[in-house]
């Protein structure tokens, strides 16, 4: 399905942005600002295996049969090329057992250090609809960890065309080029041409600008 989409489409309630990751909610505020209103829970979804588009749509069903309702999910993924997309989707867990230090060392027999960051959101509508999948991706390598470590690998990433790591950048200036923002500028695209009608108690409104 495209975002051009003619008729209003009514939904029960705002889209719910289900995720387990504080720094992830923080950043898709920051990032939406008021532009499409939502509201969060956070719940710890199943981590899955398979492809990034895959997981990520999966998630989207699991969150929308939990809320009974229209749910944003979003998958992140930190893809080494020398080693053919790996970790890719299971970069939580890499990171979790063998640390900024250990993801190095994983590039550490191949001369290609090249990474990309991608972030996966599903936008599923309800429980029984198909989810609309929206990717953004951000080229960079991989280096030795620089900048304060509060956030998953971002002090190891350092984008494309740029001197310093996620860590290190300010967030305004992250958020202008990351992975997560250029999904998410697709996102916005597609509530502003979706003409989605919200009903929930008193409140309404429309994604239509
Ligand atoms: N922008 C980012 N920069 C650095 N690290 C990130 C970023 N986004 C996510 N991470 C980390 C957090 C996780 O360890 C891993 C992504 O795994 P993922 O399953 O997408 O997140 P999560 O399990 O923390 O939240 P969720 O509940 O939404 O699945 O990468
Ligand atoms: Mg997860």
């Amino acid at each position: 399905m495209s975002g051009a989409v003619a008729a209003a489409r009514v939904l029960p309630k705002a889209v719910t942005f289900v995720t387990g990751n504080a720094k992830k909610l923080e950043e898709v505020r920051a990032i939406l600002g008021s532009s499409i209103p939502f509201q969060s829970l956070k719940l710890d979804l199943p981590e899955l295996q398979g492809e990034p588009e895959d997981i990520s749509k999966e998630k989207a069903r699991m969150a929308a049969s939990q809320i009974n309702g229209p749910v944003l999910v979003e998958d992140t993924c930190l893809c080494f090329n020398a080693l053919k997309g790996l970790p890719g989707p299971y970069i939580k867990w890499f990171l979790e057992k063998i640390g900024h230090e250990g993801l190095n060392n994983l590039l550490i027999a191949y001369e290609d250090k090249s990474a990309f960051a991608m972030c996966i959101f599903s936008l599923a509508l309800g429980p029984e609809e198909e989810p609309i999948t929206f990717v953004g991706k951000t080229a960079g390598k991989i280096v030795p960890a620089r900048g304060p470590a509060d956030f998953g690998w971002d002090p190891v990433f350092q984008p494309d065309g740029f001197e310093q790591t996620y860590a290190e950048m300010p967030k305004s200036e992250k958020n202008e080029i990351s992975h997560r923002a250029r999904a998410l500028a697709l996102v916005k695209e597609h509530f502003a041409s979706a003409n989605y009608e919200v009903q929930s108690g008193l409140n309404s409104f429309s994604s239509t600008k």
